[in-house]
């Protein structure tokens, strides 16, 4: 039997990263038991406080990565998606972060748009 690591997208906009550096931190001994994608900056912020985990990125956000990552999602590839999203900044790629959200809801993947929501769905992955 093949067993097939679940796996997870890390995304913040820049005044979020600092928040997902400390979450990724926060919950290494989990994200480690995941396969990792995660936008460019972002992911290498976090491969750079855990260098640990098992994360691949894409393109940054505004260069296509939110649009990648929504593709993975589509395709069955991501069961989660970490969206730290900046709720006061004006985005270049508003139309790419609706895209990301809304391929969330359609195929009904735990989605965690800011810190709060990741700690909570995080404590109900320690099975
Ligand atoms: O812009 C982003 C999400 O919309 C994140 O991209 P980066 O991680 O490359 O900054």
């Amino acid at each position: 039997m093949k067993l097939v690591r679940r796996s997870l997208a890390l995304v913040a906009h820049d005044l979020k990263k600092d928040e997902m550096v400390s979450f990724a931190q926060a919950h290494r001994a989990i994200l480690v038991r995941y396969d990792l994608v995660a936008t460019g900056t972002t992911g290498g912020r976090v491969l750079a406080a855990c260098p640990e985990l098992s994360l691949t990125t894409v393109k940054s956000g505004p260069l296509g990565g939110d649009q990648q990552i929504g593709a993975l999602i589509a395709e069955g590839q991501v069961q989660g998606l970490f969206f730290f999203v900046d709720p006061l900044s004006p985005m270049p790629h508003d139309v790419d972060v609706k895209a990301l959200t809304r391929l969330a809801l359609v195929y009904d993947i735990p989605m965690a748009l800011n810190a709060a929501t990741a700690h909570m769905i995080v404590g109900q992955m320690l099975d």
